[in-house]
């Protein structure tokens, strides 16, 4: 797409350049400001610079999703933007007649998607691809479209299925602590990384209430269990156990205090992931008992750490 210019081919680019610059001009001075173009199909002439701009522009007026035709470009604001994940911003786009005319945002494509399952006299399957380089919010996208289906999803009208559905709730929203728990880890990109990749499915019964969910992993980065790059972590699981196992538990799992592992390089970094409650608390939710989960964490052979060798 980036390489056509005005429906010329960039073989022609050369000979049409004045007539491109002066496009160029034209738009970038031109009187709507760059952060309100909502679509980069909008955006003309149709080169890097001209979408750039006007995403850069989208940016620093904190404007983070921007639509480009069908597809949703989201960016990834580092740093909290509460107000934009609210369920009751997620109720609004529910309830909106035309969701595609409030602002861009991953609930009109959530939404979108209800909708084409729920508007059909025959359901379709339908599938939302997200996709972009490390760091770029997919992790953080999938779970805002599944907090966005536990609420919109889960309305059923006795208390007894309203129980159902908030467990069911529940245990979709947990999933992801311990998905990442074991599968994410530190890398030089982000603190976060998912090491593998994932096929979420959410399940509907004829009402449109969410009844179920299944999630199919691929291409766990295994290796990076006996190896990694110079400052990055192991999974996060393994610096949960070390920091967050009781005492009675580290006497059973061999892991003394203080113990140091060379398969797990840069403990000292602290981050909001090492938190072995939230993971052993979310698996409790899915179902995984404490002494199942115990027989998990166990370390089966005697491990001895480094700092233990050298005594
Ligand atoms: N919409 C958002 N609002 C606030 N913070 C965000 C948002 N999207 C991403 N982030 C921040 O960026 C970090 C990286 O995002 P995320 O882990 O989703 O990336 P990713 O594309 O899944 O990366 P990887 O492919 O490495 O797993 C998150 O931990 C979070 O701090």
């Amino acid at each position: 797409m980036l390489q056509q210019v005005n429906g010329h081919s960039s073989g022609s680019v050369a000979q049409n350049l004045p007539l491109l610059r002066e496009g160029l001009q034209e738009f970038l001075g031109g009187d709507t400001p760059l952060h309100q173009l909502d679509d980069l199909t909008k955006v003309n002439p149709v080169t890097l610079e001209t979408v750039l701009r006007c995403l850069q522009a989208r940016y620093m007026a904190d404007k983070f999703y921007t639509n480009a035709g069908c597809t949703l470009v989201a960016l990834n604001p580092f740093k909290p933007v509460p107000p934009l994940y609210t369920p009751e911003l997620m109720r609004e786009y529910h309830a909106a007649s035309q969701p595609q005319k409030l602002k861009p945002h991953i609930f009109t494509v959530g939404e979108q998607s209800y909708r084409n399952v729920k508007s059909l006299i025959e359901p379709v399957n339908q599938s939302i691809v997200v996709s972009g380089e490390s760091g770029a919010g997919k992790t953080w996208t999938s779970r805002c479209l599944m907090k966005f289906y536990a609420v919109v999803a889960a309305s059923p009208a006795s208390w007894e299925s309203h129980k159902i559905a908030e467990r069911i709730e529940q245990r979709i929203l947990n999933s992801n602590p311990v998905m990442e728990a074991f599968g994410n880890a530190c890398t030089l990109r982000n603190n976060n990384s998912s090491r593998f990749g994932k096929f979420i499915q959410l399940q509907m019964n004829s009402a449109q209430q969410m009844t179920g969910a299944a999630v199919q992993t691929y291409l766990l980065e295994k290796t990076r269990v006996a190896c990694q790059a110079t400052n990055e972590r192991n999974f996060h699981i393994f610096y949960q156990i070390c920091k967050g196992a009781s005492e009675d538990e580290r006497l059973q799992w061999h892991l003394p205090e203080g113990a140091v592992f060379s398969w797990l390089p840069n403990p000292e970094k602290t981050l909001e992931e090492d938190c072995f409650e939230v993971t052993r608390e979310a698996m409790l939710h899915l179902g995984i008992d404490t002494p199942t989960q115990s027989n998990i964490f166990k370390v089966r052979r005697k491990v001895i750490p480094l700092n233990m060798q050298q005594r």
